[in-house]
């Protein structure tokens, strides 16, 4: 797969974007609904480090999924499979999947390199699990260094230099790295080369996420991670016109279960920029800033955020005061909640359009099942012609009629069913 497989799909194509490195931009109008581009990861990683804090000999959490698909295990356990070097370690939905593994994700090579970090558990117990998982990410991507460099050379084109990483950080997992291996995995094999893959991990990382829950307040937590090429590319903006969705736990009938699809949320006409949001729309300005620039290294004026960050207290007491009551009392909220969303809704319609163009966007486009804070975009279209008017939600799944309004101002809801 080369880094311009997106613009190879006619409907996207790789450009320069003014002070915002590479983006993807439609080479043609696109509709609301249409799939713009369907990507396949060149690395997966669990998401649950390996050791477990309470036992080292004991299963940890990543069995709750297959090592190689990630599909929740629950729904095929009378086929589960241990992989037979590292047993329960690392277990599988079906033998079709072990087998696929034992010659991709979980050769020989990776199994012997994991073991080996199991056994270095000590050592990695101490650090955040934010180090435990990056190194599950540099076993991953040092062996794709072994298995395929073309498609290593394409992790390290993507954006991310060593700077973006903490230097003790690749220090002390470069040097862990190295004790797993026999021989160094590539020609080149130095702490700059992991400090830049850290990097590239940083910024262009997707997760696969858990189910979404309303019982759990909306936190799903991630189940995998992924280095996914050409989605890449797709820059941020706090009022995306395009969304992902995952269909992860989809039937074993369906390969490629791991592909991220992107799909428009509105028509674009020919030559605009098409974004992604990075987390969910319904952070705060404060939120999204300091996020954008902790994890993206970068400071955000879209169109949305010029907006908000001239919104004043006189604009904006309410919200503004609850956001400080919240920020004293539980630190920083950093989801919107019901009433922030009311509130939003309700100061949307004291302003003009000049002050709150993009309430339109939450009405829409936001998906109001509670705690979810998912994106909607239509189905694809069903012809050329002609765009869907049942919205999916990117988080939850559910279907809505668009633009189906009762008596009472609600839409009608569809059950996955329909
Ligand atoms: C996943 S990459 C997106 C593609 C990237 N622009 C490239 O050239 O490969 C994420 C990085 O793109 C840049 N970026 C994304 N959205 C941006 C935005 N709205 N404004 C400025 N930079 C942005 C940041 O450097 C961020 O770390």
């Amino acid at each position: 797969m080369s880094t311009s497989a997106a613009a190879e799909t006619g409907l996207l194509r790789i450009e320069e974007i003014e002070g915002r490195g590479r983006g993807l931009v439609a080479s043609q109008p696109l509709k609301a609904g249409q799939i713009v581009l369907r990507d396949s990861p060149i690395l997966l990683y669990s998401a649950f480090p390996m050791i477990n804090p309470s036992s080292s000999s004991r299963p940890s959490t990543s069995n709750t999924y297959c090592a190689k698909c990630f599909r929740n295990l629950s729904s095929s356990s009378p086929s589960v499979v241990s992989c037979p070097s590292c047993s329960h370690f690392h277990v599988f939905c079906s033998q079709n999947c072990l087998s696929a593994a034992l010659t991709s994700s979980h050769t020989p090579w990776v199994c012997q390199a994991l073991s080996r970090l199991r056994d270095c558990s000590s050592l990695l117990l101490e650090q955040p699990m934010e180090l435990q998982l990056q190194a599950l990410f540099l076993v991953a991507a040092y062996h794709l260094s072994l298995v395929s460099l073309a498609q290593f050379q394409i992790l390290l084109s993507l954006e991310g230099t060593p700077g973006a990483t903490d230097s003790a950080a690749a220090h002390f997992l470069h040097s862990l790295i190295s004790s797993l291996f026999p021989s160094p995995p590539l020609e080149g094999f130095s702490v700059e080369l992991t400090a830049a893959l850290l990097a590239k991990d940083k910024l262009n990382t997707f997760g696969l996420m858990e189910p979404f829950s309303s019982n759990d307040g909306g936190q799903r937590s991630v189940r995998a991670y992924g280095i996914y090429p050409n989605a890449s590319f797709f820059n941020h903006d706090c009022l995306p016109n395009a969304c992902r969705f995952d269909y992860v736990d989809t039937s074993p009938e369906h390969h490629n279960n791991t592909d991220i699809i992107v799909r428009m949320i509105h028509d674009v006409p020919q030559g605009r920029e098409i974004c992604l949001s990075y987390f969910p729309v319904n952070e705060n300005y404060a939120s999204r800033q300091r996020r954008l620039m902790e994890d993206y290294g970068f400071t955000c004026n879209c169109d949305r955020c010029k907006v908000e960050a001239n919104w004043s207290d006189d604009d904006n007491d309410d919200l503004a005061e609850e956001e400080e009551e919240e920020e004293e009392e539980e630190e920083i909220d950093e989801v919107m909640d019901e009433d922030h969303h009311d509130q939003i809704m309700e100061s949307s319609l004291g302003k003009g359009d000049a002050d709150f163009p993009h309430a339109y966007f939450f009405v829409r486009y936001m998906c109001d099942r509670e705690n979810c804070w998912g994106t909607l975009a239509p189905l694809p279209p069903k012809d050329e012609a002609t765009s869907s008017d049942v919205m999916e939600c990117n988080v939850c799944g559910n279907l809505k009629n668009d633009q189906v309004t009762d008596a009472n101002g609600e839409e009608d809801q569809l059950s996955m069913d329909d």
